[in-house]
């Protein structure tokens, strides 16, 4: 568990002050995946290193299983950071070792004995599926392998807590799709809680059970992932399905709805249309199974005026469906 409250963290850079991270509260329980989604320049690497202290914040109190890593000195501070394990964007790799070599790198300070890091190296690269490359060199290996060595190399000390800095920015789409579907299977198997960093909507999309929207060091809004889908000014619900412009008819009500967890799944349209006589048309919209809950956007053509369908909307927020208006 993570446990993160006022965080605050200034730069002093040629002569002037940069606010990086501008009061963060954040709490991430046990076995959950959160993501924090901002532009370039948001304070979220900022944010993951002030989470292990690689950089130290002006205030604020950072709590990782319990132990408040802002009181300790260097020393129980370097113990405590086992207890998290780091993913980096460039996989920082040593490329003088093979990717047991990388693996093994984190273990060599712990004591560990030749044998049983030996064990632990290849119980790990197994984990990661990436047994039968071993002896291979970064050079020899994709940049999912390379990340794959990566998180194993992060997962060595056995951390509860995994921190994930843009893991799969430098990645195509399809070995981004693997990565994330290797971070959600440790978080499933090994119920490691991961805090992770990204730009990218389809990586809250697939792996996070919650997320928050980063500005200008400030989170916007922030929650579970379902929870923010009802919320009817979410940034985040209208990142995760844009719903571009439409063309209604004439004399038809255009409204986008938003759906989550069990009216995903339910036959809204077919309901309008028996209820209510209402030839219903989808102009545009998604629904699709995310990492914690089905969820989609839909923008809607009803026939009639606002009065008209005004009933058949009724029913619809009656349903638990989130109804707006279209494009707002
Ligand atoms: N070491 C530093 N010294 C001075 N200013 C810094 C330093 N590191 C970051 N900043 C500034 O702090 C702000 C937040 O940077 P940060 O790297 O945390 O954002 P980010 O959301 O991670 O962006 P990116 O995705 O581009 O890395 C930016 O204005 C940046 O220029």
């Amino acid at each position: 568990m993570i446990r993160i409250e006022g965080l605050r963290k200034t730069y002093h850079s040629r002569g002037r002050d940069v606010v990086a991270v501008d009061g963060v509260d954040l709490t991430v329980p046990q076995g959950e995946i959160f993501g924090v989604l901002g532009q370039s320049g948001a304070g979220k690497s900022t944010l993951l290193r002030c989470v292990n202290l690689l950089e130290r914040p002006d205030a604020g109190t950072v709590v990782v299983d319990g132990v408040d890593l802002t009181a300790l000195r260097e020393k129980q501070l370097r113990a405590a950071r086992r207890r998290v394990g780091m993913v980096h964007q460039h996989f920082a790799l040593l490329a003088s070792r093979t990717a047991a070599g990388n693996v093994a790198f984190p273990l060599e300070v712990t004591g560990m004995s030749r044998a049983d890091r030996a064990r632990r190296v290849a119980e790990l690269l197994d984990l990661v599926g990436l047994g039968d490359r071993a002896s291979a060199y970064p050079a020899q290996l994709s940049g999912g392998q390379k990340q794959r060595v990566g998180i194993a190399r992060a997962l060595a000390a056995g951390p509860q807590v995994l921190l994930s800095d843009e893991a799969t920015s430098a990645l195509d789409p399809e070995t981004t799709r693997s990565i994330l579907d290797l971070l959600l299977d440790l978080n499933r198997r090994l119920g490691l809680t991961i805090l992770l960093i990204t730009h990218e909507m389809d990586v809250v999309k697939r792996v996070c059970h919650s997320a928050a929207v980063m500005r200008d060091g400030r989170f916007v809004e922030s929650g579970q992932v379902a929870e923010l889908l009802r919320r009817p000014d979410s940034e985040l619900a209208r990142g995760l399905f844009p719903l571009p412009p439409a063309e209604p008819r004439p004399g038809e009500t255009v409204v986008d709805v938003t759906l989550s967890g069990d009216t995903a799944d339910e036959p809204i349209l077919a309901g309008l249309a028996r209820r209510f006589d209402l030839d219903v048309r989808i102009l545009n919209g998604a629904v699709e199974t995310l990492a914690a809950t089905r969820a989609g956007r839909l923008r809607l053509a009803l026939p009639g005026s606002a009065a008209e369908t005004a009933p058949a909307l009724a029913h619809l927020r009656e349903r638990g469906v989130l109804v707006t208006e279209a494009g707002r």
